[in-house]
């Protein structure tokens, strides 16, 4: 099979996208697969020559001019507007831009996966991009309202696999609980399912699925969520999936002391699931980002094609000192691959 077609964008150019993604590329174990970057040169070279003076002799940096790069023109107003460390109007112009052009690219069948480097949803707002998130603008282009954001990762202490899966994502609190319903929780569930049976190949297996109120709800005493639908709603789905073993409506605090365990033990805990479904962002990402947050990934699952990404943000508070950690991003680039390469084996 030839290598995996990836083409990874620089994400918004005042923060630490370029620098990850030169970080990760000097890896050659990347080169299994055939990599392309998209993303303003010019910026990206002044970004390189500043870096190669930031960062320590031990940090190696790919060089732009051994990359395929797909260059981005931006007016100058956008280009000059750009200022490391600080996101706004023309950062979020710029950083739309790439990702843009790399999906329309990818749809044309130019591409086998999109790898994000982080954008900020505020420079995307000031720049008059109207998304919550790079998820939502993928999923918006292939014309899908079947989507999921799943974060996975793999234990560098026990070799066990984290997968966890947002119901709701980028929305305020006060919004989370009317936002969830039976029919939210069947279609993530759902692409959960499914994407555990193509992507990861398990046919059977546990799911683990968070209540929404503390203790879920306690029998009512802490919130009614639980013994008003949800509990009725997980009944029917264990109905619908019998090889999966569906555990909930756990209590979201407890729900991740097994996780925990397996990810910082020395052995993977047998009790721990294949995967869990966390109903907003926080009560998923808080224990998700305490494993792993130097080397989870983002993947939008749901997708025609594969989609990842590092699971931290655009870090501006040290986008000036060339000390940004790549290993979430090389990951992003490594899983990329992988579930190309799985994907056109099944
Ligand atoms: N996939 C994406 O595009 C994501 C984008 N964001 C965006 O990033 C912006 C900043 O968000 P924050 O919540 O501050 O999260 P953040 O992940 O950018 O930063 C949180 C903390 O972690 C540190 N950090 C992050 N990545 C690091 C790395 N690779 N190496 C070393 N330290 C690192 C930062 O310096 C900061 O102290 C927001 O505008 C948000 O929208 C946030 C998460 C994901
Ligand atoms: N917190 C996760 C996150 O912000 C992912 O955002 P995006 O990949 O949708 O841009």
């Amino acid at each position: 099979m030839s290598k995996p077609r990836l083409i990874v964008t620089l994400g918004d150019p005042a923060g630490i996208g370029t620098e990850v993604v030169l970080k990760a590329l000097s890896d050659r174990s990347l080169a299994e697969c055939d990599l392309t970057l998209i993303g303003n040169r010019e910026l990206l070279i002044d970004r390189y020559e500043y870096l190669c003076q930031q960062v320590p002799s031990t940090v190696t940096l790919a060089n732009p001019s051994d990359l395929k790069i797909i260059d981005v023109s931006l007016p100058p107003a956008i280009r000059d507007g750009v200022t490391i460390g600080r996101g706004n109007a023309a950062s979020g112009a710029a950083s739309f831009a790439y990702l843009d052009l790399a999906i329309d690219r990818t749809l044309a069948g130019e591409f086998d996966a999109i790898v994000t480097a982080p954008i900020a949803k505020s420079a995307w707002t000031s720049a008059g991009h109207h998304f919550p998130g790079q998820t939502e603008l993928l999923a918006a282009k292939a014309k899908i309202d079947r989507f999921g954001m799943l974060f996975v990762g793999v234990s560098p202490h026990t070799g066990w696999t984290l997968r966890a899966l947002l119901a709701t994502t980028h929305l305020p609190l006060d919004r989370v609980a009317q936002t969830l319903t039976p029919e939210l929780l069947s279609l993530k569930l759902g692409l959960l399912v499914e994407c555990l049976q193509v992507d990861f190949g398990l046919e059977s297996g546990t799911i683990a699925i968070a209540g929404l109120n503390p203790h879920s709800g306690e029998g009512g005493q802490l919130g009614r969520e639980e013994v008003d639908w949800m509990d009725d709603w997980l009944d029917r789905e264990r109905e619908i999936y019998p090889q999966y073993k569906l555990l909930g409506l756990l209590p979201p605090d407890t729900m991740w002391v097994k996780p925990g365990q397996a990810w910082f033990g020395t052995q993977p805990h047998p009790q721990a699931a294949d995967a869990y479904l966390a109903l907003y962002h926080d009560q998923g990402l808080i224990p998700v980002k305490l494993m792993a947050f130097d080397r989870a990934i983002n993947t939008t699952i749901g997708l025609p094609y594969v989609r990842t990404s590092p699971d931290h943000g655009t870090a501006f508070d040290i986008a000036k000192l060339g000390i940004a950690d790549d290993r979430s991003m090389k990951a992003a680039i490594q899983l990329a691959g992988e579930l190309v390469t799985s994907r056109a084996q099944n």
